[in-house]
């Protein structure tokens, strides 16, 4: 018993290098592509080695772990504050200020300044507002935040109950939060850390509401933080997750703010009071496409690091017997384990790939927006919210899943797992509750097709809706055609049209007996966004074989990736087989191949799992798990972990003198 301490070995676990020196391909060239390129790399590697060499970095985690929800936030706004500092001293661009988020895995307590405050500022103010606000914003002299969603109402957006009434004599608009459910309830870093709002609000000019517009608030005073007169604000309260972020309340009673508070890039209120406005209807929706977009790549970062974690702990956990002659194997070894696992390791290759078509769709689509070209904006929006939705949802939980395959360690905080869930669950629900995005999506493929059946020849991603579905036979005549990415992206798409031509054609039929559209359109909610799933699907599946196709790299990279994509597809078709078989892009002589297909490509993964997640080159303090380290000492940092747990600090705790000393007591002197 004396050997047993708690310091960590220095050298790696050779059961996590038996692993690294079986992998097929080299480690370092799939990281560089997965950064884009060696500069980016090198890039990322330098920002780490600045944050990391502050011992702060290292001592967050253990407030995070074990401290109050007081000191957690004030922890993470010394840590928003370092970094920001650190922004300016190094004058980094917006890429390397993300690539630093990344770094820290972490929604801090004042990300929302950055994440979509200043978009906000960028995309709804003109150019003078810019060059007060924008700038301020940027110096750090005041600190903002988004509040759209209220307590009432977060979805619908024509709901907003908050107003801004225009005051033609003083020039200036009146905001009110007229009900209880009218107060603004959700903005992160609202409740303690902003000075300032964008609200969303209702514009009122003489009497006649305007729809929902942006409006600069200012909340607390400069000098002292205090709140301002007529503005109430809060923190909403302890969360699943994410607690390290004051998400806020807000009432406005009566709070004027000059005419040219209200960001007018889309829409104008003169002095006179006249309204104008330009460019779509939907302009002001702009910074949520933003984040839809952003919330794919951290689904990928999400899952990733799920994976890191769920992978390196299996390769040095061992349990059980397979061979009885042998040790206890690595549960790496198990079939069932492994497919638990390499579903999360394919996912995370996927959303790589899908999550960087869809920025460089929306970068093109945002140059032509700032251009006054609109026209690529309904089909981006759509995109948008189905991937969202689409990423959010497979990876939180296909996180869960890794984490119950760590068995009782992954329940421990140490593990990482479960803090990575709870953090990552709102992606859910957050720029857009997922079944609701889904729908949008759905709606508009449902235009798509009408289009197409009118003799419309479409682009984009709804192209296909334009095939003639008499022409598909199922590309999949034997077991070996199985691993034809072309031919699975085929039964993808075709599962995807067939599923939206059935609901098409439902829809139409209650509408055509008379049912008004919206009754129609509710009775076929489900299948309407089971459409979009499988559009989503089609898209991320088209986008992983796209991107492993397209790729430069040696010839062991590109196997490993086709076989994770191979992977990723035939796992997708087996798990949804019911709708594969019921649009028929399968048979069930496919649907067998493709399931055995399934279950050996485990077995082709299993060798390169370890250096497939290497390659994602997350630094341990970005992961912070005791299972999932580099050097795979888990067992080690297990227990170097219980050092920090104030619950340890005493020999004896204090609730003993306090309760179990005295109950002890009266148990000995009682006579029952
Ligand atoms: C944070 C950094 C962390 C980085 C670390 C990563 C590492 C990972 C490790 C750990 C995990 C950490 C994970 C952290 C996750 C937590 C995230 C926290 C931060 C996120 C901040 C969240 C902020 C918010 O939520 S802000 C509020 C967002 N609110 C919404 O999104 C509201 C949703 N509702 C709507 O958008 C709309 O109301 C609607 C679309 C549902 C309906 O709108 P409507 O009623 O006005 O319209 P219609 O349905 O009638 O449609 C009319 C017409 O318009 C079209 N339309 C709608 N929207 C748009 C649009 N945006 N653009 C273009 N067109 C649009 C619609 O399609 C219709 O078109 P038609 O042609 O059919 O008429
Ligand atoms: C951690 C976190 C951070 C947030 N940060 C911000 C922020 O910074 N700023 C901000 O403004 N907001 C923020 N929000 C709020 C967030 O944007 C909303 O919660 C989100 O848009 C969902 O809206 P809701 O809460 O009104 O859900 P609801 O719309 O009430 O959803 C409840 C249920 O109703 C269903 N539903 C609703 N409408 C329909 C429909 N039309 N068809 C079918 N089903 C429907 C949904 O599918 C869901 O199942 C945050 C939320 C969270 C959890």
């Amino acid at each position: 018993m004396s050997e047993i301490t708690s310091s960590i070995p220095l050298q790696i676990n050779p059961d996590l290098q038996e692993e690294r020196d079986k992998a097929s391909f080299n480690v370092t060239e799939l990281t560089h592509i997965i950064y884009g390129g060696i500069e980016k790399t090198k890039k990322r590697k330098r920002l780490e080695k600045l944050l990391f060499s502050d011992p702060f970095f290292q001592e967050y985690q253990n407030v995070r772990a074990f401290g109050s929800r007081s000191e957690y936030y004030a922890a993470s706004v010394k840590k928003s504050t370092k970094i920001f500092k650190l922004r300016r001293q190094h004058k980094w661009t917006d890429e390397e200020y993300e690539t630093v988020l990344d770094i820290c895995h972490d929604d801090l307590a004042l990300t929302l300044h950055h994440t979509m405050f200043i978009p906000a500022l960028e995309r709804l103010a003109t150019e003078d507002q810019k060059s007060k606000w924008l700038t301020l914003a940027k110096q750090y002299k005041i600190i903002g935040t988004y509040a759209q969603t209220e307590l009432g109402h977060g979805t619908y957006l024509q709901g907003l109950e908050t107003t801004a009434t225009y005051d033609p004599q003083t020039r200036e608009f009146v905001m009110n939060t007229p009900t209880l459910s009218a107060m603004k309830w959700w903005p992160g870093s609202l409740g303690k850390s902003s000075n300032h709002a964008l609200v969303l609000a209702t514009l009122i000019i003489s009497g006649k509401k305007y729809g929902m517009h942006p409006f600069l608030v200012q909340l607390r005073s400069m000098d002292d933080h205090k709140v301002l007169p007529g503005v109430r604000v809060g923190d909403i309260g302890a969360k699943m997750g994410g607690n390290s972020v004051d998400n806020g309340y807000l009432i406005l009673d009566n709070v004027r703010i000059p005419r040219n508070n209200m960001l007018m890039k889309n829409a104008q209120v003169s002095p006179d009071g006249k309204f104008v406005t330009r460019g779509p209807s939907k302009a002001n929706y702009a910074t949520m496409m933003l984040i839809r977009v952003q919330i794919c790549t951290m689904a990928y970062q999400v899952v990733s690091s799920g994976a890191t974690i769920g992978i390196r702990y299996s390769a040095v956990r061992r349990q059980s017997k397979l061979d009885p002659q042998d040790r206890e194997p690595k549960i790496l070894e198990y079939q069932t384990q492994q497919y638990k696992i390499f579903p999360g390791l394919a996912m995370s290759y996927a959303f790589l790939f899908a999550s960087r078509s869809l920025t460089r769709k929306y970068e093109e689509a945002f140059a032509e927006i700032q251009r006054g070209d609109f026209k690529s904006l309904p089909e981006l929006h759509c995109l948008s919210s189905g991937l969202k939705s689409f990423c959010s949802e497979h990876s939180v939980r296909q996180v869960e899943i890794i984490r119950q395959s760590c068995g009782g360690h992954g329940y421990l905080n140490a593990a990482g797992l479960g803090m990575l869930v709870n953090a990552a669950a709102p992606m859910i629900t957050v720029e857009g509750e997922n079944t609701v995005m889904y729908l949008q999506l759905a709606r508009y493929i449902l235009k798509r097709f009408a289009g197409a059946m009118s003799g419309q020849q479409l682009d984009g991603s709804t192209s296909y809706l334009s095939m003639d579905p008499a022409t598909y036979v199922c590309p999949v005549m034997s077991e070996t055609d199985c691993r034809n990415l072309t031919a699975l992206c085929d039964i993808y798409r075709y599962r995807s049209y067939m599923t939206v031509c059935r609901v098409a054609r439902q829809v139409q039929h209650d509408m055509e007996s008379d049912m008004p559209q919206h009754v129609a359109i509710n009775k076929n909610l489900v299948d309407l966004v089971r459409a979009a799933k499988a559009h989503s699907y089609y898209i991320v599946v088209k986008d992983f074989v796209e991107g492993v196709d397209a790729l430069v790299a040696s010839a062991p990279v590109i196997k490993v990736l086709r076989t994770l994509c191979c992977f990723y597809a035939a796992h997708g078709i087996a798990e949804y087989s019911g709708d594969f078989l019921e649009s028929e892009a399968v048979g069930l002589h496919q649907l067998k191949w493709i399931k055995n297909l399934q279950v050996s490509l485990l077995g082709e993964i299993r060798p390169d799992a370890v250096a497939l997640v290497d390659a994602f080159d997350y630094h341990d303090i970005t992961l912070s798990s005791a299972l999932g380290c580099y050097d795979g000492n888990a067992y080690e940092r297990l227990f170097k972990s219980t050092e920090n747990d104030p619950m340890n600090k005493e020999e004896v705790h204090p609730s003993y003198y306090q309760y179990l000393k005295p109950f002890m007591e009266e148990m000995n002197k009682s006579k029952l």
